[in-house]
Order: structure tokens, then sequence, then C-alpha cells
């Protein structure tokens, strides 16, 4: 009894000081024994515990069914609860939820069964499980590869992101160094590993860029963090780096880098595309990148295959797009992906496949290049030597590099449509004046470095202006058309052809001499004059060209090309459809022209033109009936200068203008001059020509320069020929019209020699009608003539308008025309044109005469 005893106690002091709680029940349920651990763990005195149904210390979640359970392994025999460990949530006094081990054991007594429970405080265990395995899930449930290595670089684990990523496991890489799992392949670039090794001994992190390699060799931009774990007793510990997949954002980064640099340092499309391609084989070294530009002609044209043989791109060039056509010439067609895993055999390969096989490559994966409007630009392939199907790297590739190759092939694009604009003429796309000229500097300077002849020719379309004026400008633009392609089929390739404005054209002839040049403008000028269809009309056009020839009549472009001008005026000068070659001559005539140009221009401005005065009188009173002023220039050193000679030069160097408000001015200025000394001058006319009338501003000058005088309208007559009807130049009509609102007489000149229709007569509004000389001096002895002398003069009765002959040198004219019924005459007969001083004698000497 005393042993029991002493057993008893030692059992119960044995339990109360063990490290685990003890928490003992009876046959009810009820907590028998309650150790002091089993106090701290549950955060109650055993006071409150002992006695009550145990239930108050189980979990409030299975507390309901807890005796049930033990009834029933009481009753049953079962085992769930007894001999084996679980773990549960335990609440405590103050709601705290800590976690227990618990193990049962169940005491046998003959009259009942006792069960004790051994609850192991595993709270910090738990946590420090929890904690473990969220770590585990930061460590493996994340694309990025982390690695720990021992002080010597030895890999100690690596995650399972590592292993994804490079295909390495964690029993491959552990004691593996870095280096020799990720830089080792021969396409990774050669790395020195120093500038990591000496942050890392100082015990800073390292981070950069890495270009390296998977297990099977396929590179891979990582951005790499090492951060070094300094050791207790210094040195470090560990390494622990963490490796980011950034091949996608680098090899975007990279190439749009190069491909821009590329693009701002003016590299051409070629070295553009090659470099894309280069860059993109260089990641992915198990392609073959080529890149295709589609024409306008739906033909494609290869710009960059440097992995290919040129033979390949040779073969290629001008292959049609079409929805059979390889993988690229049908994906240009669809505008979509075409993935050719097996070439061989794939029918859209069936016309090609003879060129690419025997290169090794069995598989090809072309993507249209779209420009931002959705026009397919060009395609960019990737060859492989297997039979094979891009993979997430090569799509990647593709993404970012058709977007660059859009981008050079718009650029090029923009720049050749801006290349066309400041280069080439719209209408017919021959070189215009800025790029004939380069291209012909280079022909020159090629000659001269050759010691060859070279031929320039100015070719110049006749009557152009009337095709434009009767057939309208779509009709002239066509011409200009048929022209360029006439001339482009009969020259070399070697041979330029330009347009430099209107219908004038410029050839240059490479190593072409003048028996050549003279073939070559013959041929031209047939071609040129084969009849063509312009809209209803079938027109037979010519033109006139002009030749000169290198060294001999110029070593320049410029002179070259004026010199061809003058010969082309020349040829112009002798009829239609001619040419001519530059003379010296020529050169001599335009050196004078020129000289006397510059003269016209100060005689004009120092007020060294001078007005004639040739009266007009009444074949039947012989009273006068005007004058008619005539310019006459008297050069200092020349001498006297016919108008004949300079009207036409002021109108070509455009002084017309100046002569003819010169003229008008003076011509009123002497009529008010006469007037105010009682001389009876009943009016002055005036000639002007054609161009002046393109002037708006005319009628006002003659109106104020009237005013100024004191004159009358009607005191001015102003004469025009029959070419201002020629003259299609918008302002001319309404010019003439003002003119004669204002009560200017307009008197038609050199009637009868001119345009051929008597229609004119009745759209301009003329009061009088000047009968040529050339008709009046042939009156005598040509009845012809005569016949249309009378018919002259029968028409301006019936229109009621005044006829005065002109140039009546004989009696036997004046006879004639009066006869005739002409009342107006001026000619040599009555007096020469004379400077008004000689004419107020003249005049003088007829009123003596009659008195
Ligand atoms: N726009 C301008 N044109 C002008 C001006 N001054 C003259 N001209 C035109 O120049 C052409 C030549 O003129 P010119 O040498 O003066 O010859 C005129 C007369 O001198 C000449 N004439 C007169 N009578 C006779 C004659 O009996 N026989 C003969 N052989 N010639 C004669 O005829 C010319 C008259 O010209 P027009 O009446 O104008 O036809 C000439 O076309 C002038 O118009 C000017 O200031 N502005």
């Amino acid at each position: 009894m005393h042993t029991m005893t002493n057993a008893a106690d030692l059992l119960t002091q044995t339990l109360e000081q063990a490290v685990d709680a003890v928490v003992m029940i009876d046959e009810h349920n009820h907590v028998i024994l309650f150790n002091a651990a089993a106090e701290r763990l549950w955060g109650r005195p055993r006071e409150q515990v002992l006695g009550r149904n145990v239930a108050m210390l189980v979990p409030a979640g299975i507390r309901a069914q807890h005796d049930g359970f033990i009834q029933a392994n009481r009753d049953t025999g079962i085992d769930r609860i007894v001999g084996s460990s679980i773990e549960l949530p335990i609440e405590r006094a103050d709601g705290c939820i800590v976690w227990g081990s618990m193990s049962i054991s169940r005491i046998r007594m003959p009259e009942k069964t006792l069960y004790t429970a051994f609850v192991k405080d595993i709270t910090e265990r738990r946590q420090l499980d929890e904690t473990l395995k969220l770590m585990s899930l930061c460590l493996n449930e994340t694309d990025n590869a982390v690695i720990v290595t021992d002080a010597e670089e030895r890999i100690l684990h690596v995650n399972t992101g590592f292993t994804r990523l490079f295909g390495w496991s964690l029993d491959e890489a552990r004691g593996q160094r870095p280096q020799s799992l990720l830089f080792a392949h021969p396409c990774c670039p050669r790395r020195h590993f120093d500038d990591i090794e000496t942050e890392l001994s100082l015990g800073r992190s390292f981070r950069s860029d890495e270009l390296v390699c998977d297990r099977t060799g396929h590179p891979l931009w990582c951005s790499m963090v090492l951060n070094p774990i300094a050791a207790p007793g210094g040195g470090r510990s560990h390494t622990v780096g963490i490796l980011t997949d950034i091949t996608h954002t680098k090899m975007h980064e990279v190439l749009q880098h190069k491909v821009l640099a590329a693009m701002a340092r003016e590299a051409s499309l070629t070295e553009v595309m090659n470099l894309v391609c280069t860059e993109v084989e260089h990641v992915a070294p198990e392609i073959t990148a080529t890149i295709l530009r589609v024409d306008n002609d739906q033909r494609l044209r290869p710009l960059a295959a440097p992995s290919l043989p040129p033979s390949y791109s040779h073969a290629l060039d001008g292959a049609p797009v079409g929805p059979n056509a390889g993988s690229c010439g049908t994906a240009a067609f669809r505008g979509e992906p075409v993935l050719v895993t097996d070439i061989a055999r794939d029918p859209l390969w069936a016309d090609y496949k003879h060129l690419i096989l025997p290169l090794g490559r069995k598989a090809c994966w072309s993507s249209p290049i779209k420009a931002h409007d959705g026009r397919v630009l060009g395609t960019f392939a990737f060859y492989f030597k297997e039979c094979r199907g891009p993979d997430r790297l090569h799509e990647r590739l593709v993404e970012v590099c058709v977007d660059l190759c859009a981008l050079a092939l718009e650029r090029e694009e923009s720049r050749a449509r801006i290349r066309q604009l400041a280069f080439y003429d719209p209408l017919t796309g021959l070189p215009n004046r800025s790029l004939l000229h380069a291209h012909a500097d280079q022909a020159i300077s090629r000659a001269a470095r050759n010691d060859e002849p070279l031929a320039v020719l100015f070719i110049d379309l006749d009557r152009f202006k009337q095709v434009n004026d009767s057939l309208g400008h779509p009709a002239g633009d066509e011409l200009l058309r048929i022209a360029t392609r006439r001339l482009q089929d009969e020259v070399r390739d070697a041979d330029i052809v330009g347009r430099l404005s209107g219908d004038e054209f410029v050839v240059v002839l490479t190593q072409c001499d003048s028996a050549r040049a003279t073939d070559t403008v013959e041929r031209l000028l047939a071609a040129l004059s084969t009849p063509c269809q312009l809209g209803d009309v079938v027109l037979t056009p010519s033109a006139s060209i002009g030749i000169s020839l290198f060294p001999d009549n110029g070593r320049d472009m410029e002179t070259l090309l004026h010199h061809a001008d003058m010969a082309m005026y020349q040829a112009k000068g002798g009829g239609r459809g001619r040419f001519s070659f530059f003379s010296d001559e020529m050169n001599a005539l335009a050196q004078e022209r020129l000289a006397l140009e510059a003269a016209l221009r100060e005689a004009l401005s120092k007020g060294q033109l001078q007005l004639h005065y040739q009266p007009q009188l009444d074949l039947e009173s012989g009273q006068l009936y005007g004058v008619e002023a005539l310019a006459r220039w008297t050069h200092p050193q020349l001498g006297n200068i016919s108008p004949v000679r300079f009207i036409p030069l002021a109108e070509e160097c455009g002084l017309i203008g100046a002569l003819s408000q010169w003229a008008l001015r003076e011509a009123c200025r002497q009529l008010a001059d006469w007037r105010s000394r009682g001389l009876v001058i009943p009016a002055v006319s005036v000639n002007l020509s054609p161009t002046n009338f393109h002037n708006l501003e005319l009628p006002r000058a003659i109106a104020e320069t009237l005013r100024a005088h004191a004159l009358a309208p009607s005191d001015l007559t102003v004469e025009i020929t029959e070419s201002v009807l020629m003259d299609t130049h918008p302002s001319t009509l309404k010019t003439i019209a003002e003119i004669h609102a204002q009560g200017v007489r307009l008197a038609m000149d050199d009637f009868g020699t001119g345009y051929s229709s008597l229609g004119y007569l009745r759209q301009l509004p003329v009061t009088e009608l000047k009968l040529d000389k050339s008709f009046v001096s042939s009156l005598n002895d040509d009845h012809a003539t005569r016949a249309l002398t009378h018919a002259v003069i029968r028409i301006g009765d019936s229109l009621r308008l005044t006829v005065v002959a002109e140039g009546v040198e004989t009696a036997a004219q004046r006879s004639i025309l009066r006869s005739q019924g002409y009342h107006i005459a001026q000619g040599y007969l009555f007096s020469p044109p004379l400077p008004a001083p000689a004419l107020e004698r003249w005049l003088q000497a007829r009123a003596d005469a009659t008195s």
C-alpha cells in the first residue's frame, strides 16, 4: 500500500513536471488531472478545469461531438483517437489560438476506462512550417530563377523557376558553378566575371542584364541580381541570385535601338534590313531570316537574306505575289502569316522548293509586313533546317521585327515620294530640271574623264500651245506623255531624258558625236511626228530640236543646254520638224542680241528713244486724218536701229510694257503740245504689242495719260495686230474691251496678212482697218490683189469701219485705191514718218501750198 501510494505520488509528480501538457479524464469525461504545462498551454488554472467536462478544452468546432467520439471508443474499442497523434488548435482562455500535437492513451481499469491526453505545444513549429511553406511558394511558384551558391560559388540550391527557365534540374545544377551552366554555350558573348566578384566581395549587390543560354543553347536575355550573404566570421557564406527573363523587352529594346540608330545615321534600306536579320539570327541561331519587299506590280523584291547565298535572292527577284507563291508570296497575297512546316510536301512551295531545299531549309514561316493603312509592304520570313514551326521566342521576334521593318519600309516610301516630288516631273515621270542637271553633270564628268563626246538635245514641240488652246489642257498633257514615251523608246539606257517645262524636253546622248547625234535626232523627229489620237482628233505632232556637242560647244551642262536652246530656236525659225546644230555664228548673234538688249534697256531708261509721226490723209479732201506714231532708236555707236529689230527684242526680254507706256505718254504729250500751239492734228495712233494687253492696268494707264494731257479718248487710236487673236491670255479680250469702252479707237493693223478668219472682226471692237502695205505695193500689176483690196474696202464699208491704206508710194496706187473707194491713205507718197518738228514743217508747207 505504502509502495502503491509512493508510486501514485511519483506518477503524479512526474506528470506534473512533464514538459508537455497532460490532461486525464474519468469515465464521465470529467478532467481529473490537469498538469502545470496544461495550465500554461490553455492559460487556465487547474481549479477552473478539474471536475468539469473535458469538452471545455476542446476546440469550439468539435466540442459538440467530442463526448460522442470518446464514448464510441469506450463502447467499440475501435481506436480512432488512441495511439496516434493529431495536431489541433487550442483555444486559450484569453481567446488566442495555439497549436498542440496530441496523443491519447487509454487506461483500462476493471470498472472504468480513463483517457490521458499528452499535448505538446507546437505553435512555434506550426508557424515555422507555415513560413517555410510560404517561402517555398515564393521561391518556386515564380517565373524568376533563383540560385543559391556557397562561398565557393557552387550551386547549393535552385528553385523550380530556374529549372523551368534554363532546363537544369536541382540535382543537375547542384555543385556546378552558375557560369558553367548559363554562360558556357558558344552563342553567349564572352563574359568576364571579375567585376561581379569584386562587387560581391565588397558585400555589394550586383545587377546587370545578361545574354545567357539555357540547357539547349537557346539564348535568353536575363536581368540578373546577385546578393552576397555575409558569413558570421567575415567574408560571404552564400550568394543568392535572381534571374528574370527579359528576352522580349530586351530584344525589343536592343533591336529597336540598333535599327533606329541605323535609320538615324541614314543607313540604306538594305543595310537596315540586313541588320534586322542578323540580330534576329543572333538571338535565335536556329533560324534563317529573310526580308522581301512587295513592289507596285505585286512582285517580290529581296531586301535581305544575309545567311542565304545571293543566288537564292536573285532567283526570287520578281517572283509574283499570289495564292500559291511559297510562304512569302502567299503571305503577301493573303495579308496574314503563312506557316509551311514541310516545304518538300507543301503545294504552296511546288514552284519554289527546288530553290530552297538544296540549301538545307525545310520549313518556312512568313509574316506580312504591313503599312499603317493595312497595305502589305513586304514579308519577314524565318526558314528552319527542320520540319517545324515557330516557338514562342520566334513569335516574339516576329512581333518586334515586322513593326520595325514596316517603319523602315514606310520611311523609305516617304523618302521615295519626296524624291519623286522633288526630282521628277509629275506629269511625265521624267527627271525634272534639277535631277536632269545632276545626271547630266555626272555624264559630262564621265565623258571628260574618258575623253568621249556627248550631245545635248533641246526639244520643243511645235505648235503645242495651239493643241492646248484648241483641244484643251488634258489633250496637251496627253501629247506630252506620248512625246515622253516616244523619246524614251528611241534612246539608250545610258542616255538621259528630262522635261524642263511646258513642251521643252532635254535629251543627253552619252558617247555621242555629231554623226550619231544626227542619226538619233532624225529617228526622234520621225518618232515624234507619228500621228497620234488625242480624244476624237488624230494629230500629227512635230518638234524642233537644237543640238550642242561636248566639248566643242561647251564643257558644262548650263552652257551646252543654253547653246542647244539657241540651236532649237534656229531650227524653229526654219519651219516645223527640223533640227539644227549649235554654231559659232549663232552664238555671235546671240551675244549681239544680248548686247542689244542691254543697250535698249539703257535707251529706255535714259530716254534715248524717239517717236516719228507719219501723216494719214483723206484722199478726197487732202485733209489730215491723223498721224501714226512710230518708235525710232538711234544708238550712239550702232546708229539707227529699225523697230523691226528692237520691237521683237523688247517683246522677248520683257521691255515691251515700258516701251509701250513710254510711246503712249510721248504721243499724247506731243499731240497736246501741238494743240496747245494751235496745230490741227485730229488724232494720233500708237502701236501696241499683243503682250501689252495682258496687263489689266493698261486701260487705267491710258485713261490717266489722256487725262494728264487733257485729251479726249477719241484723240487716240490704238493699233493692234491680228496676232492678238492668237493670244489666249485670259486678260487680252478684257483689256481691249475696257480700252474701247473708254472711247479710245482701235485699229486693226496689217489687215489681211495674218489670221485668215474674218470672224474676229465680230469679236474685237475695232473701228478702223489698216490695209497692209504688201497689198498696196502689188496693186499696179496684180489683178488678184486688186480684187482683194476691193473686197477689203467692201468689208470695211459694210461693217462701217474706216479703212486706211498703208504704204502708198505711188500716184497710181493712190488712184486705184481712190477708185476702189478708199478714203484714207498713208505712205511715202505723202510723207515718211517724221520727227515732230519736221512734221510741223511738212504741215506748214502743205498749208502754204494750198493757200
Ligand atoms: N509695238 C510697237 N510697234 C512699233 C512701234 N513703232 C513701230 N512699230 C512697228 O514696227 C514695225 C516697223 O515699223 P517702221 O519701221 O516704223 O515701219 C513703219 C513705217 O515706217 C512703214 N511705212 C510707212 N509708209 C511706208 C511706205 O510707203 N512704204 C514702206 N515700204 N513702208 C512704209 O510701215 C510701217 C508702218 O507700220 P504699221 O502701220 O504699224 O504696220 C511696224 O510693224 C510697226 O508697227 C511702237 O512704238 N510699238
